[in-house]
């Protein structure tokens, strides 16, 4: 595990990035990283990704306590879950892209992303001969009931790296912060040839 100080600054670099593609627009998206067995620092609420201070980067437990005075993200369960469902997974990124925004929309219920060569990008896949499924949840306030159901759907399906929820955004994430970045790369690259290619149709 890297030191506090270190994936703060992680943080505070990875939120610059997303903000510089335009991904996490008027203090949208949010970014998680975990610190210790038991301890995850993740985004407070409110603040904008791409001007991120240490002071808002805050620790919270594996229920989502707050281990201080900072409201952390609202969505935060959305990263625990991953956490939970994924013990090799060391980093979380949810962006509001006008790609993922968008496709989500279109898409009923998953995105198929198949014979690109790009889903390499992803683990375990090796080829462009593959089928990638991106599952999307229509969009809820009660972060509860969308956990919940973000967290059963991934208990039941494998090769699942992201996820979308309607008009709004993508979650994604990786054993380092790099790794869930290049993820929200790929599947930002994949959402805008799917775009694409709906228009052409
Ligand atoms: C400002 S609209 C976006 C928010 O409602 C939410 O979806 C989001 O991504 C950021 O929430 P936050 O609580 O700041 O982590
Ligand atoms: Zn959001």
């Amino acid at each position: 595990m890297k030191k506090l100080e270190e994936v703060i600054v992680e943080i505070i670099e990875a939120g610059r990035f997303l903000d510089a593609k335009g991904w996490v627009p008027a203090t949208s998206g949010n970014l998680s990283v975990r610190v210790d067995i038991d301890k995850i620092a993740i985004t407070a609420s409110g603040r904008h990704k791409g001007r991120l201070k240490p002071e808002d980067i805050i620790l919270v437990d594996l229920e989502g306590q707050a281990l201080g005075d900072k409201k952390p993200s609202a969505e935060t369960l959305l990263h625990l879950l991953v956490y939970r469902t994924f013990p090799n997974v060391n980093a979380v990124v949810h962006t509001h892209s006008p790609n993922a925004t968008l496709i989500s929309r279109i898409a009923k219920g998953r995105v198929e992303l198949e014979d690109y060569e790009l889903l390499k990008a992803f683990p375990e896949i090796k080829t462009h001969e593959t089928r990638l499924s991106v599952p999307v949840f229509e969009n809820d306030q009660d972060m509860k009931r969308l956990s919940e159901k973000v967290e059963g759907y991934i208990k039941k399906h494998s090769n699942v790296y992201g996820f979308l929820i309607g008009s709004h955004g993508l979650y994604t994430w990786g054993e380092s912060m790099e790794r869930a970045i290049l993820h929200a790369e790929a599947y930002e690259f994949l959402f805008e040839c799917e775009i694409k290619l709906m228009s052409m149709r």
